[in-house]
C-alpha cells in the first residue's frame, strides 16, 4: 500500500516533517503517538509509569500494528522500532523511512528525557539509546534521510524526490 512511514530517534523531526511531507503530497496524516493516546484514554507519560517501558512497547506495538490506512504518513514514536509485529506491518503497507540525526543535535533539541517520556532505562544515557536503536532504525528503512544541519521543507522536499526514484 501507498503510506509512508516516518522513523527515527524522538526529537529527529517526525511528527513536524510528517505534516509538512502530507501536505505536499495531498496525503492524511497521522500521528501514532496520538492514536495511542486517543485509544487508551492516557497520555504517553502515564502509560509508561502504569505499566513500566516494556508495557508501553506492547501497547505500541499492538496499536501500531492495526493501523490501517492509505495514501498517509504516518509519523512513528519513537521507540515504535522496539515493535517487530509493528514494524514488519508498517513495510507491507508503505515505505519506511529513517530521519538521521546526531545524538549531538537529538540531546539538543530534547532536554530532559524524563520529561518528554522518552523510553529510556535506569542508567541508560541517550548514547546508550541512540547506540542501540540505530541498527533498527537502520534495519528496517527503505530509505534514510540525514536531517543534520536541514530545514523542514527541505528534507520533506528531499524524501519526496527520494520517493519518486
Ligand atoms: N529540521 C529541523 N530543524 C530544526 N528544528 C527541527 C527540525 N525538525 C524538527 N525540529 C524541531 O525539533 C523538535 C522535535 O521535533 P518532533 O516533535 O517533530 O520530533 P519527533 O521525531 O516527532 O519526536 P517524538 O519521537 O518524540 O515524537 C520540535 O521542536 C521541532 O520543531
Ligand atoms: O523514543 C521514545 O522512547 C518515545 C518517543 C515518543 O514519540 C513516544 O512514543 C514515547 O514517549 C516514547
Ligand atoms: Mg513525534
Amino acid at each position: 500500500m501507498n503510506n509512508i512511514i516516518l522513523t527515527g530517534m524522538p526529537g529527529a523531526g517526525k511528527s513536524t516533517i510528517g505534516v509538512v511531507l502530507a501536505k505536499r503530497l495531498g496525503y492524511r496524516f497521522v500521528d501514532s503517538d496520538l492514536v495511542i493516546q486517543e485509544r487508551t484514554g492516557r497520555l504517553l507519560h502515564q502509560i509508561i509509569e502504569e505499566k513500566g517501558i516494556d508495557g508501553f512497547i506492547q501497547v505500541e506495538n499492538e496499536i501500531n500494528e492495526s493501523l490501517d490506512m492509505e495514501k498517509t504518513v504516518i509519523a512513528t514514536g519513537g521507540s515504535a522500532v522496539y515493535g517487530k509485529e509493528a514494524m514488519v506491518h508498517f513495510k507491507s503497507i508503505g515505505t519506511i523511512i529513517y530521519l538521521e540525526l546526531s545524538c549531538e543535535s537529538i540531546a539538543h533539541r530534547l532536554g530532559d528525557l524524563s520529561e518528554r517520556g522518552v523510553t529510556v532505562r535506569k542508567g541508560q544515557t541517550l548514547e546508550d539509546l541512540y547506540e542501540e536503536r540505530i541498527p533498527l532504525y537502520r534495519r528496517y528503512a527503505d530509505i534514510i534521510i540525514d536531517c543534520e544541519d536541514k530545514m523542514i521543507k527541505d528534507i520533506a522536499a528531499e524524501i519526496e524526490s527520494a520517493l519518486k526514484n
